[in-house]
């Protein structure tokens, strides 16, 4: 198990592009591989997630070479993938689980998909009660709860599901079933997820109508192969964002991000605390918006995150946490339980993680209270195996006033396999 030893920093300074957005990355690889013809990406996240998906494809007959952040697919349609003669593994990827069950529901053939110690604790009734409700033949560990998933695939019609949570995964495992299913397939959800999904699947020639939180598509229409060029990933963008704002006398330029409304919940939050930042050279390619983010260090404030913001920043609850410890004053973070089931109980991680460093902090049922700013002390943390903790404890030492150790800091490949190179490069004093 690797440790990283990070030492307090004056300040960050300086520019980076953050590497692809992982759900982009992970869709242009499906959606690649259900379109007949050659797909090429540019800018793909080359993190153990990603590759998990790129590897499943690979076992389903697609011919997928990959090279850094480079890939080309080359499939003959979904009706040409084929039956694995082995497992499936998703290896930590929520989103490779879900969505894949979603594809293999409709695919006349058997498939079985696992993955490591977490994905065997999250939640995939979520996924498996609509895709059984569409006729789908899915067997799995405690009722369907958990992994591993033993898939039969075969004739499935179209629903209407009204989703209890605000879920991407959920909604695009329905949709992508309905996309081989008889009839109309719509997904309801109380608050809109990150809407990649319906933006790739537009861009490879789709039909979807959207209103409001719902989104529809007709069954049996066909993928049309194209090039998609992917952003850098905000929730990466994320940890270089809170630690400038906190470190007063940074300056980061953070390149080419992706600001999709449906992602950008961190920039509100960043208006609310008061810091200093500044969006420019703002595109769109492929359905996607992307820009460049100047910001420096400021005095902050604390905050409430709540509602619909919460499906925008999920994944940058940790960084942001660590954020409002050196806000002014206290912030809440509520409507969070499914923090509860990601990679790890995020809600218990972070508040135990920052306590090592001194942290003014208290979980609640569905979030975490935090007061600062609040001095922190370096500290030894450990991801046990989350990527995203194991970033926002880097963030929360370089405010420490001694070095910290992140213990098992391996799991930073996950979504960020460069990340503490990264950092390193963006340091003052480095
Ligand atoms: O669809 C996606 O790419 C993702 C959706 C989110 O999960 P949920 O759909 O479970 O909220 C997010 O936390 C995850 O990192 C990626
Ligand atoms: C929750 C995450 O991913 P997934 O659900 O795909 O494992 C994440 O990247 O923070």
């Amino acid at each position: 198990m690797a440790v990283e030893e990070i030492y307090p920093a004056e300040a960050l300074k300086g520019k980076r592009v953050v590497p692809g957005d992982k759900s982009i990355s992970h869709r242009a690889v499906m959606f690649g591989s259900l379109a007949e013809g050659k797909t090429t990406v540019q800018g793909f996240l080359p993190g153990e997630d990603c590759l998990s998906t790129i590897d499943i494809f690979r076992k389903l007959g697609v011919s997928i070479e990959q090279n850094e952040d480079t890939v080309t697919i080359e499939s003959r349609g979904t009706r040409g993938l084929q039956e694995p003669a082995e497992i499936l593994d998703v290896g930590n990827s929520g989103t490779t689980a879900r969505l894949v069950a979603g594809i293999l529901a409709g695919c006349p053939f058997h498939s079985v998909l696992t993955g490591d110690a977490s994905i065997a604790r999250r939640p995939m009734t979520r996924v498996t009660d609509p895709l059984t409700k569409m006729g789908a033949s899915i067997r799995g560990r405690k009722n369907c709860k958990y992994t591993p998933l033993s898939i039969q695939g075969q004739h499935t019609v179209g629903i209407h599901w009204i989703s209890e949570i605000a879920s991407a995964q959920v909604k695009s495992s329905i949709l992508l079933c309905g996309l081989q299913s008889e009839g109309v397939t719509e997904v309801t959800e109380p608050f809109r997820s990150r809407d990649h999904t319906e933006r790739m699947l537009e861009a490879f020639g789709v039909r979807l109508y959207r209103d409001e939180n719902s989104v529809s598509l007709k069954g049996g229409q066909s993928l049309s192969a194209r090039h998609v060029n992917v952003p850098g990933d905000i929730s990466s963008a994320a940890f270089f964002l809170a630690a400038a704002a906190m470190l007063q006398g940074s300056e980061v330029t953070l390149e080419n991000v992706g600001i999709n409304p449906t992602r950008t919940g961190i920039l509100d939050v960043l208006t609310a605390m008061e810091a200093d930042f500044e969006i420019i050279n703002e595109r769109t390619d492929c359905g996607e918006p992307a820009a460049d983010i100047v910001i420096r260090g400021s005095e902050l404030q604390g905050t409430t995150i709540d509602g619909a913001l919460i499906p925008r920043l999920i994944d940058e609850i940790p960084v942001l946490a660590v954020l409002a410890t050196q806000a002014n004053g206290r912030t809440v973070i509520q409507d969070a339980e499914e923090l509860k089931v990601k990679e790890t109980n995020r809600i218990d991680t972070v508040v135990q993680e920052l306590k090592k460093f001194g942290a003014s902090i208290e979980a609640t049922k569905d979030g975490m209270i935090i007061d600062g700013p609040t001095p922190l002390t370096g500290a030894d943390t450990k991801t046990y195996g989350d990527h995203r903790i194991g970033m926002a404890m880097a963030v929360a030492s370089l405010a420490a006033d001694g070095p910290s150790r992140i213990h098992e800091s391996e799991a930073a490949a996950v979504s960020y396999p460069l990340f503490f190179e990264d950092l390193t490069s963006l340091r003052t004093d480095s």
